[in-house]
């Protein structure tokens, strides 16, 4: 993965473990937010990617690429996959049971992606140092060991919950994020 600094982890940091009450391996990760265009299961036209952690650190998941997606003919944009491995870098930290929210997002694009190929991803967390997590993501055509089709690098900052209390339904956040508590 071509990275900056901004994303490499300082020589101070500490690699994750899993927490208590992580996920079972296995298990499927729900949707944080069922109106999320990443993960929302409620989201009309989102991209719907299905996940389980294997061990309570990191993610893989499913993305199918649809019509939807395309950019150039027959092939996913760009951008929809950057927002894919954002989605699950995301669902990554989520493991770590504190708000994060993407920083910064570094995208390596090394082979196209043709409409209908099942996008297999994997996230995990290289490092975590104050409010700093430095996550890494890939994306594989047609299975888990296919050939890699985009790789990723991300900073993501912790925030308090008044972050998307400002914005968002205080009661739907408290409604579908029993992980945390929401004191706006
Ligand atoms: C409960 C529901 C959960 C839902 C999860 C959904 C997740 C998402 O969708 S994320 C969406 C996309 N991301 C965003 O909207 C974030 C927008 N940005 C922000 O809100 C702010 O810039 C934020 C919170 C990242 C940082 O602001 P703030 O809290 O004031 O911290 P700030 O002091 O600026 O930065 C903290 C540290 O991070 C560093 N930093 C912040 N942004 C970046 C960046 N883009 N690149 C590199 N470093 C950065 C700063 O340099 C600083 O480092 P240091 O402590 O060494 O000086």
């Amino acid at each position: 993965m071509t990275r900056s600094a901004l994303t490499t982890p300082p020589p101070d940091a500490t690699r994750p473990r899993p927490l208590p009450g992580a996920p079972a391996p296995g298990a499927p990760l729900g949707p944080h937010y069922s109106r999320c265009f990443g993960c929302g299961d409620g989201h009309p036209n989102g991209l719907h990617l299905t996940a389980l952690t294997p061990d309570g650190i990191s993610v893989v998941a499913e993305f199918t690429v649809e019509e939807t997606h395309q950019g150039a003919p027959g092939l996913a944009h760009g951008g929809v996959l950057a927002a894919a491995m954002d989605e699950v870098i995301g669902m990554s930290v989520w493991l770590f049971q504190r708000p994060y929210v993407t920083g910064r997002l570094e995208t390596d694009y090394l082979a196209p992606v043709p409409v209908g190929t099942v996008l297999h991803m994997r996230a995990w967390c290289n490092g975590m140092s104050g409010r700093k997590a430095y996550l890494e993501a890939e994306g594989r055509i047609g299975s888990p060991d296919g050939p890699v089709a985009v790789r990723a690098a991300a900073l993501f900052i912790e925030v308090a919950m008044e972050h998307f209390a400002k914005h968002g339904d205080i009661q739907t956040i408290a409604d579908e994020h029993h992980e945390y508590e929401v004191n706006p």
